[in-house]
């Protein structure tokens, strides 16, 4: 493909995104996946090239393009080698007249600066879209953290989890020995502080409510040395059924999973009423706090979203309140950084609930916010996320 011809795919590959977005389709990947498979004739350096062009726009602007057209027009304003392109020929964006529209505004939506954290400043906005890193977690059920790291000279530690290490950005390490064996897991730290805020130990009964394809499950059964009771639990029978194969490779074969019937979720969860040590609640959420990875999910909330995902989280958190023994814990983190998802949601839960206190981890990471802990791109290079570790008395 020409330079120019690249542009004019980046352009229709952006259209089809900002219309899934606005239909709530299929996400940027998957179409990605399917806008290069019908294009056969693509190789891998243009496919590289469109998908840079296109993400480029999805993180640059934060309220959704009309068109693709819009966003490419208004990024070649600021690049003229990229302006260039647009000359009008044979598979190359028609040159760009003086009066047409440009795609407008910063990297967020203006309707969602309000709702974010006290904590969350101006200063922190353009870290929620730069690239994330590479954090992977040592699975201790397979490997010890020195001979990972002795494995990958690359690998920083990161000091702030008990498990973690970070690889420069881009690094390919799916098909290491290390990760087909089950001996890491990709992990973002974010996440693997909330597993260790659970204090997982040998022997527990542990829950992980809404566990989907098992990412913190995998930290909690490590944590856990494969001894105990580990549930998964999740209403999303195609994000539950990856866990299994993902358990094996993990060596935590003792994991049980559970498919929950959305709001009748008390039914299967009869036989660990008042019984958990641990209840983990990773809240389904705006994902505000992971808008670094998925930038185009941005283009997809709105208000009435928003409110029916704050309300489910009330109400799981209610659910999870009944089953945690007394002396026991919950644990609740949402991958947001709105305080109606975060320290909103805890203050009225424990305001509901006054047999639960606040029993925060020490972590070395994060920020208190209100009853809980605030972890941002900016602040702790994970991504963002509210947690709270409450405390069954
Ligand atoms: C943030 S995701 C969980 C991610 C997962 N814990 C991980 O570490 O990869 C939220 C999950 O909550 C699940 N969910 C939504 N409503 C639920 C409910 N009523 N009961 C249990 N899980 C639910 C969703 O299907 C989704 O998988």
């Amino acid at each position: 493909m020409t330079p120019a011809a690249r542009v004019q795919a980046a352009i229709e590959l952006l259209d089809a995104i900002i219309t899934a977005t606005r239909d709530k389709g299929a996400s940027a990947d998957r179409i990605a996946a399917a806008f290069f498979a019908a294009r056969r004739y693509a190789g891998s350096k243009d496919r590289r090239a469109v998908r840079d062009l296109t993400w480029r726009a999805i993180r640059t602007f934060g309220d959704r393009p009309d068109n693709g057209r819009s966003a490419m027009i208004a990024l070649a304003d600021q690049d003229s080698e990229l302006a260039a392109l647009f000359d009008g020929l044979a598979y190359g964006p028609a040159p760009i007249a003086a009066d047409e529209p440009r795609a407008s505004g910063g990297v967020l939506p203006e309707w969602v600066k309000p709702l974010f954290s006290t904590l969350v400043t101006e200063g922190e906005y353009p870290a929620l879209l730069e690239r994330a890193p590479l954090d992977i977690r040592v699975n201790r059920l397979i490997a010890d953290g020195e001979a990972v790291a002795q494995t990958l000279p690359e690998a920083a530690a990161l000091p702030e989890s008990r498990d973690g290490l970070r690889l420069p950005t881009g690094y390919s390490i799916e098909s290491s020995e290390l990760y087909t064996s089950g001996a890491i897991e990709v992990q973002d730290l974010g996440s693997q502080l909330i597993a260790e805020a659970c204090y997982a130990q040998p022997g527990m009964t542990v829950l992980d409510l809404c566990a989907g394809a098992g990412g913190k499950t995998l930290a909690l059964a490590s944590h856990m040395a494969g001894q105990g009771r580990l549930v998964a639990a999740d209403t999303n029978r195609d994000r539950l059924q990856q866990l299994p194969p993902r358990a094996a490779r993990a060596k935590s074969g003792f994991i049980e999973t559970l498919l929950l019937d959305p709001n009748k979720e008390k039914g299967a969860l009869g036989d660990l009423v008042d019984a958990c040590d641990v209840v983990l609640i990773d809240a389904p959420c705006s994902g505000s706090g992971t808008w670094r990875r998925n930038p185009e999910t941005r283009w997809r909330l709105d208000q009435r979203d928003l409110q029916r995902l704050v309300s489910e989280q009330g109400r799981l958190l209610d659910l999870a309140s009944g089953l945690v023994k007394p002396g026991g814990n919950l644990v609740y983190a949402v991958c947001s950084l709105f305080a109606c998802e975060g320290r909103d949601q805890i203050d009225a839960f424990l305001s509901r609930h006054p047999d639960f206190e606040t029993d925060n981890p020490d972590f070395t990471a994060g920020r208190a916010d209100g009853a809980g802990i605030l972890l941002t791109p900016a602040h702790d290079g994970s991504d963002g996320f509210y947690l709270a570790r409450l405390h069954k008395l």
